[in-house]
């Protein structure tokens, strides 16, 4: 890592919180993130995003805000649309690409309209929509809110029973719901940070899958880095991160999660443009394999605002 002049970041607003369900993981990565700027010399301050924060942009003096905001109203383009009109720089992705990565129908239609390759899906609006899924996609299936984050209002289904239950459930987190196939077989996060992509992670649970116990509370969820495919297999599983960022046009840092099936191939779930930064997180473990301290991580997030 090139060493920088924290000075020049100026005053770095640190954007955390937030209304969103994922507001108590935003509220623990804002802590670590603004902890660690503080630390290595940056003039940083944070401001726990609620209704009034157009005031308190336009109150504060702010040279760079430093986003890590999860979910809705702050990882979807609203807060980033917020700061081009003020003018201020800010990580990350810009508006357009961190719409799309929030919403899983839309990216799920940008990647398979390119080929890259996606689980098979379905919308759900009705009981009749989960009947036809059922028939289109068998079973199990996993059930989604289309803009949520770190499992919130995911259920896996055996039946169409379950499956009615579990699209009543996420259509309280958000009016936008899918269906997925049901991948069997290892996961695997990938974390791209200014432009690099860090080595993959594959992920262990004794739960039924990466659920939010198993990512903020569980001890037993297990991480593998280095991930144990092969060089070969390594690297592709790289370049098809590479291509699903680009894709979508994120920038800055973000994360890939995929699933490897019985057969070998790679499948693309998601990508997130404000990555978990806790202490259970994953970008910082990658980070951390791949030479970058946790100081050294938020650093490189931060100057990565500078390119533009
Ligand atoms: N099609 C699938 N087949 C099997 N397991 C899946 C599938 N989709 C999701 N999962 C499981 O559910 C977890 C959460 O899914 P996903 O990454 O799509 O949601 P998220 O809530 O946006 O997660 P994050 O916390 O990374 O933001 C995955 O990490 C994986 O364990
Ligand atoms: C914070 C959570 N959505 C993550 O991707 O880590
Ligand atoms: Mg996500
Ligand atoms: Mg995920």
């Amino acid at each position: 890592m090139a060493t920088v002049d924290v000075k020049s970041f100026g005053r770095v607003a640190v954007l955390y919180g937030g209304i969103s369900a994922e507001r108590e993981v935003s509220l623990r990565s804002g802590a670590a993130v603004l902890a660690a700027l503080q630390t290595a010399g940056v003039d940083a301050f944070g401001i726990d995003v609620q209704a009034d924060i157009v005031r308190r942009i336009s109150a504060e003096k702010i040279d760079r805000a430093f986003i890590v905001l999860h979910g809705r109203g702050g990882e979807d383009g609203t807060i980033q649309g917020l700061l081009e009109w003020a003018g201020i720089p800010y990580t990350g992705s810009k508006v357009l690409a961190s719409a799309l990565a929030m919403d899983k129908l839309r990216t799920k239609q940008v990647w398979s309209s390119l080929g890259i390759p996606t689980p098979q899906h379905s919308v759900l609006s009705s009981v009749e929509d989960c009947a036809a899924a059922a028939e289109k996609l068998g079973f199990p299936l996993i059930v989604k809110p289309a803009q949520e984050g770190s499992s919130i209002g995911m259920a896996k289904v055996n039946n169409l029973q379950e499956l009615e239950q579990a699209w009543q459930a996420a259509r309280h987190y958000d009016r936008n719901v899918l269906v997925e196939q049901w991948i069997t077989g290892p996961e695997f996060t990938i974390a791209m940070l200014d432009g690099e992509i860090l080595p993959p992670i594959r992920l262990g649970t004794n739960r039924e899958f990466y659920d939010y116990e198993a990512k903020y509370l569980a001890d037993d969820t297990q991480y593998q880095i280095p991930c144990g495919l092969s060089p070969e297999r390594e690297q592709e599983l790289k370049e098809l991160t590479r291509q699903a960022c680009e894709t979508l046009g994120v920038t800055g840092w973000g994360r890939a999660d995929v699933m490897q099936d019985e057969q070998g191939n790679f499948w693309l779930l998601e990508v997130n443009t404000t990555p978990g930064m806790t202490d259970h997180s994953l970008v910082p473990m990658a980070a951390k394999a791949h030479g970058l301290n946790f100081s050294q991580l938020v650093l490189t997030v931060l100057a990565s605002s500078m390119k533009g």
